[in-house]
């Protein structure tokens, strides 16, 4: 066994109680010590004059001795005040013994390592590091930076640094231990250090001079091991859809005159935009291979046909499709547009969510497996144990983002009761930046609704305080008394759906009570199923006018006659989301208004935010505006349960290697195939299973 795969109960000095507290940590093989990098590193290498130093300041001193006392102001604290020739400054400790007192004899000379802060007395220095030393000789100054290292309870510095200059000793003494998967070539055009000298820089730093490049990840060797990592999940990805379309999946021809009368009866004709994306995936679907393929169209671009249409190529080559939408809400809606859609083809369209119960759900159950409803619609319950499809040959999965990237994969599984493998389309409003996208979706191609249906108006946006509600609820009677709708969305801190329920009723109830004339009706998560849908459709049968919400109206609700949205507290929510709650107006070919009516005071970075939302309807500008001011950590990770985490690479840090990832994983994959499994075994260990699928 590679010694490196050994437990670090193995390394000396290492028993089984430290050993566990290494797992804590997530270290379990020595292996995992090496990539356990440094959190910061502390320059011990030179002393600073204690004449120089200034609040905020990490430094090296030393100095004589003053005085030191037990002073009993407030907290009883031991206070040493040590100088030396430009100036003095006091250490302090609230923790102390009686031996420490004594041993800061007057005169005796210490070093200290601390944070420099303004006290009481001037500057100091709380519970440094510090040693007594017999004399000026006797100062050893390091001659590295010193690496500290994330801890956990019960295991120090000391104990970390040991075993991790154990494993490095193992490296250094046989380099084949740790393979470096990234070729030679690739590394020197890349200017990157090997694997072997970037950990050994990076756990023992040779030059100060590397500090501040360390410090703030700039350091090639840093950056090395981020695009390892980065490329190691964009190969995972990648070689799931290799091995997908090593798969069969059935070959879905559709039957032309099907389609035909689908298009012609529509109320609608379809956009430039999703005749070409139509095009597209009837072009995969023909394939003998499993389609993989995302739509990412704007907010109101007409997703929904385009799904259904997809869904007729299906049904009409003998094959079954089921959709799954995010939220019960959405799936309802889909199932009655479908329904509506494929009334004239004699398309039973079932409706399964974790709603569904009892005979009801048996019956769905049944007609999936026997093959007697060739379309399915419903929420992640379509994809539970239990539910089985006859020939499932095509899997639409909308608003993608909220299920993560694991559910996608797992869901590619249902279709494994014979050898072949189901088509796969994933809808999203949500539009990521080209290089986050790479990250998420490299194992899908790429169709986009690129232009909304003809007439549509740009929604106008207002940021208001909320201080001006009263003038908003007058502008609701005026609007609602023009025979149209409108939304009043109460958002809260996402985490407490009960508190952001509460509000929604207390408001429905002021709203109630200002507004006589006018039909309101309130919608939250916590109320049930059918009740929730009861709203909706009174809502869209205009027998409501004012439809007081909380989020779960953010995606896919469709109501064209609401062109009026006021939404609460918008600075707590993020700008993909607001764009996304802000389409549900606009969807209509009369103006519409969208208020944001926000809590002052308004700090400068939200007011920066609400005024990208206030200036653009394009959720693509607003996406990579939000990606410049947030950074992707924020924009990947919000709300999503299925983003990817890293170890070591930080995508604001390292957001220029994203450039390169695509191109360079795809030679990767073509020229170095045998690297790519033990590269991502690497980096992403048993606990992704991308590549299994
Ligand atoms: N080509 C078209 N011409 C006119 N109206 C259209 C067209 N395509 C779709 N629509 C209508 O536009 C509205 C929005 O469509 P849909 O709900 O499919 O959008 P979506 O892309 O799913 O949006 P969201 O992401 O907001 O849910 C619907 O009322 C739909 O009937």
């Amino acid at each position: 066994m590679n010694r490196l795969q050994q437990p670090v109960a193995t390394l000396a000095g290492i028993g089984a109680q430290t050993a566990r507290r290494f797992e804590k940590l997530g270290i379990r093989v020595i292996q995992d010590l090496l990539f356990h990098l440094p959190a910061r590193y502390e320059d011990r290498t030179r002393l600073t004059p204690i004449g120089s130093l200034a609040a905020g300041m990490t430094a090296m001193i030393a100095g004589k001795v003053e005085f030191a006392d037990v002073l009993p102001r407030g907290r009883k604290s031991l206070i040493v005040r040590i100088a030396d020739d430009t100036g003095f400054i006091s250490l302090k400790f609230f923790h102390y013994s009686a031996s420490q007192l004594h041993a800061f004899a007057p005169g005796a000379l210490v070093s200290c390592y601390g944070e420099v802060r303004y006290g009481y007395a001037g500057l100091e220095m709380t519970h440094p590091d510090y040693r007594i030393v017999a004399d000026t000789d006797g100062f050893s100054l390091e001659t590295r930076l010193t690496p500290v290292y994330p801890l956990t309870e019960g295991l120090g510095q000391t104990v970390i640094r040991k075993a991790v200059k154990q494993a490095l000793a193992l490296c250094e003494y046989d380099a084949r231990l740790l393979t470096d998967w990234i070729p030679e070539p690739l590394l020197h055009e890349l200017r990157f250090p090997t694997l072997q000298e970037a950990l050994q820089t990076l756990h023992t730093p040779g030059e100060p001079a590397a500090s501040a490049a360390l410090q703030n990840g700039s350091h090639p060797a840093l950056k090395r091991l981020a695009f390892e990592e980065l490329l190691s999940h964009y190969l995972s990805l990648r070689s799931a859809k290799s091995k997908i379309q090593s798969c069969r999946a059935p070959v879905l021809a559709g039957d032309p005159a099907a389609a035909d009368r689908f298009v012609r009866r529509l109320p609608f004709p379809l956009t430039g935009a999703q005749r070409r994306v139509i095009t597209e995936i009837a072009d995969s679907c023909r394939k003998i291979q499993p389609m993989m393929r995302l739509v990412q169209g704007d907010v109101g671009s007409g997703k929904t046909v385009v799904a259904a249409y997809a869904a007729l190529l299906a049904v009409s080559s003998g094959y079954q499709a089921a959709v799954m939408a995010p939220t019960e809400l959405l799936a309802e809606q889909h199932y009655r547009n479908f329904s509506a859609w494929f009334s004239h083809f004699d398309i039973q369209v079932v409706l399964l969510t974790g709603q569904t119960k009892g005979r009801q759900r048996q019956e769905i159950l049944e007609a999936l497996k026997s093959g007697t409803a060739p379309i399915a619609v419903g929420t992640h319950a379509l994809f539970q144990d239990g539910v089985e499809f006859d020939r499932l040959g095509l899997c639409i999965i909308d608003e993608q983002h909220r299920f993560g990237v694991h559910q996608r994969l797992a869901l590619r599984e249902k279709g494994r009761q014979s050898s072949i493998r189901p088509h796969q389309l994933v809808m999203t409003a949500t539009p990521i930046p080209r290089t986050l996208a790479m990250l998420q979706y490299s194992d899908l191609d790429i169709s986009v609704i690129d232009e909304l249906p003809p007439g549509r108006k740009p929604i106008v946006t207002s940021v208001i305080p909320a201080d001006r509600r009263h003038e908003v609820i007058a502008r609701i009677n005026g609007w609602v008394a023009q025979k149209k709708q409108a939304y009043w969305v109460c958002t809260l801190i996402e985490e407490s759906e009960a508190l952001q329920c509460e509000a929604a009723e207390k408001t429905a109830e002021m709203l109630t009570e200002a507004l006589s004339g006018v039909r309101i009706a309130l919608i939250h998560g916590r109320m049930k199923a059918a009740e929730k849908d009861v709203a909706m459709q009174a809502f869209k049968q205009h027998q409501i006018d004012l439809l007081v919400a909380t989020t779960v109206i953010e995606v896919g609700v469709d109501v064209p006659n609401a062109g009026l949205m006021i939404i609460e507290n918008p600075e707590r929510l993020g700008l993909s989301q607001l764009h996304q709650l802000r389409g549900r107006v606009g969807r209509g070919d009369s103006d519409s208004y969208c208020l944001l009516m926000y809590q002052p005071p308004l700090s400068e970075m939200a007011r920066r935010r609400l005024g990208i939302l206030r200036d653009s309807n394009d959720g693509f500008v607003i996406a990579e505006k939000d990606l410049e001011l947030r950074g992707p950590g924020e924009v990947l990770g919000t709300r999503q349960t299925g983003a990817v985490h890293f170890k070591i690479a930080d995508l604001a840090r390292d957001a220029d290697l994203l450039d390169n990832i695509q191109q360079i994983g795809e030679r990767f994959f073509n020229e170095v195939p045998d690297a790519v499994q033990p590269l991502c075994d690497r980096w992403l260990g048993a606990s992704i299973h991308y590549a299994e699928v």
